[in-house]
């Protein structure tokens, strides 16, 4: 297709196009070889100066001839020389220019033009109010005239009206306001194109961790690990307590040479291993996959911090922390102080469906362990990982069973023991002191004044005599509804996200489309190519292109709207049938050219590229 618009016909008779759009030519007398005798009113000798200085801008209407019909104009019929419009009220409307009778067409309009004129106001601004840019750029008082005469008139001479709109920063997302609650069916806030603000920082936060470095012999530590290196510390803290494993302990992030991807470490310091065989331990508990138990990839022996030292390899979750530092740390402790507004000693409770929601995790993360044939061990808030809200999994499975690998227990006896850890954890929490199961009978009393006699029973029956055994099972038909409840729970937790997914989804389709954009637009090998010239299908494209990002103000400047740029590629991508006006960059020509057309001309100049490789 060739698009190229010459003026190298001479034709004396034809109007000059840019007395038709712009209302003067200024090369009139400079070579112009079009007609520029056209009748001109009396009072109307010039263009309005403000007129005359606008160029193709965002507030430009989206032009539509009232008597062309929709695919009256071909992608092909880009090569006809010139667009002129087919009557002299149209260009007097494109002009805005006056009868000549001197009266101003904006004030005696006849109906028909009014009609094409603000049907044309009209889409645009529902197209942009699509945005919530009303609300932003055109609020209170100025939205309720927008229809009316004034706001038609200052809309078609920029600069005229007594207020004027500099370019909005769209890229800064500002929350929306109260009012923009109140939006019509079809109305949108750009908020709505985007997932939400809170998920959005906490993909980001994840994302930076993931990231983070330190150097290595800054911390003394090993630059590589086995197959691991960048190794920085999750556990910052000086005291290293030998509480729970009998042993120091310490966790790095790390990246895998293999796989590329980021584990945590778990270093047991100072453990020499006496027996190979322990290290089969770990094989039962790598093919256990559950969604409340950390993985374990892997453990190994390692002289790299200059002692030996056992590790074992988790996936690992970015921004975790431990239930420990939720619920009992300097930081949940200055946040209920800072709720509560009192000193320590009157901490908000933990809500009662938060602890209901922690005990079916676990319990369906203890089923899967000891169906397995295996203990956890570990039921410990320091060793309970919360990796989402209120999302909690096992951590460190698999480190007990290699350090008392010598020491031979019975697994049905150490099943009972992570019931009865689990009752100890759940009256913990329950009382939100670390101290409880000091004197249980004083916990037990407060529980029963703040939860649920549900919940303190099943606190009781966790931490009763096994008689003769309790199971994991039984535990889960116990908490039947409860189970129920959390299903519920995490489905609509479930839907949210998919909603939040399938905003990103449409921004996927924008984004592939911007990557053809770019695999298409000004290829320097075709520089000098025919074929690949600025005169075919790719010239509209490089056009559409100026029209979506390369708009300029009334003073020139740029126009960086994001709901304009989201409006065109949205309809690109839909191919509708509205239709645009899009000028060369040196204003001689300009083409009228469906959204339709110009995605078949990325198509075929998209497969044209696909086709040389
Ligand atoms: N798999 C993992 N993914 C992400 N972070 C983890 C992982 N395992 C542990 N962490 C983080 O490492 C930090 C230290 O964990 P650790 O288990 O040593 O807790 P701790 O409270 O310091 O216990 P201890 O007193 O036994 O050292 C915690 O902040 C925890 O969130």
């Amino acid at each position: 297709m060739d698009v190229a618009v010459s003026l190298t016909n001479s034709n004396r008779t034809r109007t000059c196009r840019n007395i038709v759009i712009h209302g003067f030519c200024k090369f009139e007398n400079k070579g112009c070889e079009f007609n520029h005798d056209i009748v001109k009113p009396p009072s109307a000798s010039g263009p309005s100066p403000e007129i005359s200085k606008a160029r193709l801008h965002i507030n430009s209407p989206v032009f539509k001839p009232s008597n062309l019909g929709a695919g009256s104009v071909k992608a092909e019929s880009v090569n006809a020389p010139e667009f002129v419009p087919k009557s002299n009220q149209e260009s007097a409307m494109l002009t805005g220019g006056v009868y000549s009778d001197g009266r101003n067409i904006m004030q005696s309009f006849n109906t028909p033009i009014q009609n094409t004129l603000m049907t044309s106001v009209s889409n645009l601004s529902s197209n942009f109010s699509q945005f919530g840019i009303n609300d932003m750029a055109m609020s209170g008082p100025m939205q309720g005239n927008y229809y009316g005469d004034t706001a038609a008139n200052s809309y078609y001479y920029p600069g005229s009206g007594s207020m004027m709109h500099q370019p909005l920063q769209y890229h800064l997302y500002s929350t929306p306001l109260p009012h923009v609650s109140h939006l019509l069916p079809h109305q949108k806030t750009i908020h709505s194109f985007f997932i939400s603000d809170s998920l959005r920082e906490e993909l980001h936060r994840k994302n930076e961790m993931v990231l983070q470095n330190v150097n290595a012999q800054e911390y003394g530590l090993p630059e590589d690990l086995h197959e691991y290196h960048s190794l920085y510390p999750l556990d910052f803290s000086q005291q290293k307590s030998t509480e729970v494993f009998g042993y120091q302990s310490s966790v790095y992030k790390s990246m895998c040479s293999v796989d590329g991807r980021t584990y945590a470490l778990r270093r047991i310091e100072g453990f020499r291993l006496s027996n190979e065989m322990a290290m089969q331990t770990i094989e039962s508990w790598r093919r256990i996959r559950h969604a409340n138990i950390v993985s374990i990839r892997e453990a190994f022996t390692s002289k790299a911090f200059g002692d030996h030292s056992l590790i074992f390899v988790y996936d690992y979750h970015p921004c975790a922390k431990t239930l420990y530092d939720v619920h009992f740390g300097p930081q949940a402790q200055l946040a209920s102080q800072v709720v509560v507004g009192s000193a320590k000693g009157t901490d908000p409770i933990i809500p009662e469906r938060t602890l209901w929601s922690y005990l079916v995790q676990i319990v369906s993360a203890l089923s899967k362990i000891h169906s397995s044939g295996l203990a956890a061990r570990l039921i410990d808030p320091t060793k309970i990982l919360v990796t989402g809200k209120n999302r909690v999994r096992l951590n460190c499975c698999g480190v007990m069973d290699m350090l008392t690998f010598e020491t031979a227990q019975s697994i049905a006896h150490l099943q009972q023991d992570d019931i009865l850890n689990l009752g100890q954890l759940m009256l913990t929490l329950a009382c939100k002191s670390i101290t409880a199961t000091h004197n249980i009978s004083k916990s037990i009393e407060y529980i029963s004044q703040q939860y649920s006699p549900e919940l303190k029973n099943m606190i009781l029956y966790l931490m009763s005599q096994p008689n003769p055994m309790k199971s994991s099972d039984q535990i889960v038909t116990m908490l039947g509804s409860r189970v129920l409840q959390e299903i519920n729970d995490m489905q609509n937790a479930n839907d949210v996200l998919e909603s939040d997914l399938s905003r990103e989804l449409e921004n996927g389709r924008l984004a592939r489309l911007l990557m053809k954009f770019g695999f298409i637009n000004e290829r320097p090998e075709f520089d000098m190519d025919p074929a690949w010239s600025e005169t075919g299908d790719r010239y509209i494209i490089k056009l559409f292109r100026d029209y979506v990002f390369h708009q300029v103000d009334e003073a020139g400047l740029p126009v960086l709207d994001v709901a304009h740029v989201l409006t065109c590629l949205n309809k690109l991508d839909a191919g509708v049938d509205e239709k645009i006006v899009l000028m060369s960059r040196d204003e001689q020509s300009c083409l009228i050219v469906s959204y339709r057309e110009i995605k078949s001309c990325i198509e075929s100049a998209f497969r044209d590229l696909s086709k040389s490789k």
